[in-house]
């Protein structure tokens, strides 16, 4: 594996009194593209929100680019370069496409020299039908462009690191793979993705590696190639039985 980005080890979290994660270990390299699968209630949305400050980290070891980061807060995580797609997008309604995109700028990571810089063209050129629609409040937007806009905010940070939950949630298969074909472009400019996706064959296809969670535990990992789909349905059941 290439330079690790972020590695988490034994890491424990979750809401006041009731642990959601137990002793984690997840690695992400970086320009890496990693899958995050498992059932509703698995942890998914739990770690993601761990990782970037949201939740604190109750015991084990978080590092970031070499840094540790247990302690710190998400607004410092976002200038070190860790952005989050939260799960159900939340835009800032009442306000434009550009303006929602521009708000991300106000906390977002200084680029080193030679790094590519997210711009609103280059966001643009990644999303056309936004430039359309730049003036546009985003409720008047599909749910297909609000996802582009959540996404598309969380660039304009900067991010080293890009963590998106359940991106394709309630859109058509079309708008999914307008979507998806975004990838290659992230990850061409150096950052790295982790998706969070109920289709695992999606996020076969499009991972480098796969990690599986059930009930709070990772059950699986291993390079997208090489897990077959019985492995993934044991693990993310922990049963042995048939899935679609
Ligand atoms: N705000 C909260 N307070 C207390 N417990 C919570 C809270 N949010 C989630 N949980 C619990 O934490 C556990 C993990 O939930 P989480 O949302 O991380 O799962 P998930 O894998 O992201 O599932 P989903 O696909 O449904 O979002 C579940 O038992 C859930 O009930």
């Amino acid at each position: 594996m290439s330079e690790m980005l972020l590695k988490a080890r034994a890491l424990c979290g979750g809401y006041r009194d009731f642990q959601a994660l137990f002793s984690i270990d997840f690695d992400v390299a970086k320009g890496e593209a990693v899958a995050l699968v498992g059932a509703n209630g698995a942890g998914k949305s739990t770690l993601f929100k761990t990782l970037v400050g949201l939740l604190p980290v109750k015991s084990g070891t978080l590092t970031f680019n070499g840094r540790d980061i247990a302690a710190m807060p998400a607004h410092t995580l976002s200038r070190q370069g860790l952005a989050l797609v939260p799960e159900g997008r939340r835009l800032f309604k009442g306000l434009t496409v550009e303006d929602n995109l521009r708000v991300a700028l106000d906390h977002a990571r200084t680029v080193e020299p030679g790094e590519t810089v997210w711009t609103l063209e280059r966001l643009y050129d990644l999303f056309p039908i936004l430039a359309e629609r730049r003036r546009q409040v985003v409720e008047k937007l599909s749910g297909g462009q609000q996802q582009m806009v959540a996404i598309g905010r969380a660039l304009m940070a900067q991010p080293k690191l890009l963590l998106c939950d359940e991106i394709s949630l309630g859109l058509a298969p079309k708008v999914i793979g307008e979507i998806y074909a975004m990838i290659p472009s992230i990850r061409a400019t150096g950052t790295a993705i982790v998706i969070v996706e109920q289709d695992v064959s999606l996020a076969q296809r499009c991972a480098d590696r796969i990690y599986c969670m059930l009930e709070g535990r990772i059950t699986l990992t291993g390079a997208s190639s090489d897990i077959s789909r019985e492995q993934i349905t044991e693990a993310y059941f922990g049963v042995k039985h048939a899935v679609g």
